[in-house]
Order: C-alpha cells, then structure tokens, then sequence
C-alpha cells in the first residue's frame, strides 16, 4: 500500500516541484501516473524509496511512515521495492547476468539461490540464455528489459517504473507495458509515470495525472 497524505517538496532554491498531493495505491493495483514535463511525476516516484524527502506531509509504504525514516532503515525499505528509471543506468563493463545479480550481492544474498534467482528474473523478461551477453551489444528495449530484471530479482511487493519507454519505439515499449501488466497479475503493486497517453491505454487502468505538481485526477 502506497499513501501519501498532503505531501509537498519543494527543491532546495524554492521551486515547488509537489503541492498538497494525497492519494492511496492499494495492494496488488496497476496505476498509470501521467503529466507533461516537468509536471512532478519524478519527484513523486522518488519519494516512495526515499531517494528523495518531502518538505511537508507524509509518505507511507506498506505501513510504515518513510518521510522521516532514518538513512540506516532506507535499504531495508528498498529492499522491497523494485524501481526502473528512464535510462537503464545498468553497469557497461558487467554482463547482463552481473547487472542482474548486484541488488542480490548489495543484500547478501547466498549466492547459489542468487544464480537461480537471476536465471529465474531473466526468464520473466524473456532473456532467457542471455546473461552472459554484454549490454552494449543489446537494443534499447533489451538493455530496459535487463533494467526490469534487475528491479524484480529481489521480488519486491511494489514495482516503480519512471518513464520506462521513454526512448524505445512503439511496439517494443507495447511489449515493456505487457511486461509490467504480467506483473501486477502475479500480484505485484505497480506505479508506472509515462506521458504517452497510448501506453496502457487498451487495459484503460487507474490515472493518476499531475499538472505543475498538482494531482488532478485519480486521488
Ligand atoms: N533536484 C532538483 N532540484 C531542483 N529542482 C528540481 C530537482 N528535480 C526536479 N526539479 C524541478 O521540479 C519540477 C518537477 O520535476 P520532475 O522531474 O519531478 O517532473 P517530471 O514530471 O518527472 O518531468 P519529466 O517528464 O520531464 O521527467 C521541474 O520543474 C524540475 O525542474
């Protein structure tokens, strides 16, 4: 369950990115966070794994209040949360199978159910036999489906995805919002920003839609 109750940030030189914003994601719920550039959807999203803070109001995940959590609690709160960014960010110089594994390394996973775990993830996103490969050598809808293997290998309860397919062409970003629908069906809470109004759009899911850090619909 994600909640946030009349949350507001305001970045350091006052420009207030989120203004009175409360709204709540129940378990298991696939939401579309919609809005133009620059409308807040980032700030929002970085504020469920604490990357960044509110400057007033309150974020709460599965229960337990994250505006105020101390830093040495944030890597067991991200433990359960699975989050992909526009750009992939995976390591260049470490196979598809490496980039996997680091947030199984970062929590001190044993590492023979750490093999399974990223054969298993790379499964899912249909890489399947591709670990050994380089990212360089995969197209952009690859590289972001190793970026989605990575965020699950931990099976988090909540997946947060930033502008997914942002730089991927039309049908394979159809495929990478497939992906994240099989998910949300095998239960995983799902907050996905896009400002591609087609994306989703045939499943017709909950909207949340910012405009200049104000939410106007779906609260
Ligand atoms: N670290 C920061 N410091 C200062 N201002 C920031 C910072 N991050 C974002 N902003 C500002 O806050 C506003 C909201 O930005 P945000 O990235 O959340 O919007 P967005 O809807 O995700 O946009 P986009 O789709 O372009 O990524 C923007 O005006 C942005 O310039």
């Amino acid at each position: 369950m994600i909640v946030f109750e009349d949350v507001a940030k305001r970045y350091a030189g006052g420009y207030t990115a989120l203004a009175g914003v409360s709204f709540e994601i129940r378990h298991g719920e696939l939401v579309v966070l919609s809005g133009h550039s620059g409308a807040g959807k980032s700030t929002l999203l970085k504020l469920i794994p604490a990357i960044e803070r509110p400057t007033a109001g309150v974020v709460r995940i599965n229960g337990q209040d994250v505006s105020r959590l101390p830093s040495r609690a944030i890597p067991y709160l991200r433990r359960n949360l699975g989050l992909v960014l526009q750009e992939s960010r995976l390591l260049f110089d470490r196979s598809v199978f490496d980039n996997v594994m680091l947030p199984l390394v970062i929590t001190g996973h044993p590492p023979g159910d750490a093999a399974k775990r990223v054969a298993a993830a790379l499964e899912r996103v249909g890489l399947d036999g591709r670990g050994r490969e380089m990212p360089a050598g995969l197209s952009g809808g690859e590289q972001q489906r190793v970026a989605i293997a990575r965020a699950i290998v931990n099976r988090p309860s909540i997946l947060l995805a930033d502008e997914p397919t942002a730089h991927l062409d039309s049908a394979t970003a159809a495929g990478i919002a497939a992906l994240f629908k099989s998910f949300n069906s095998a239960g995983v809470t799902v907050l996905v920003s896009t400002h591609d109004a087609t994306l989703f759009a045939e499943s017709s899911p909950r909207r949340l839609t910012l405009a200049k850090g104000l939410l106007t619909e779906g609260a």
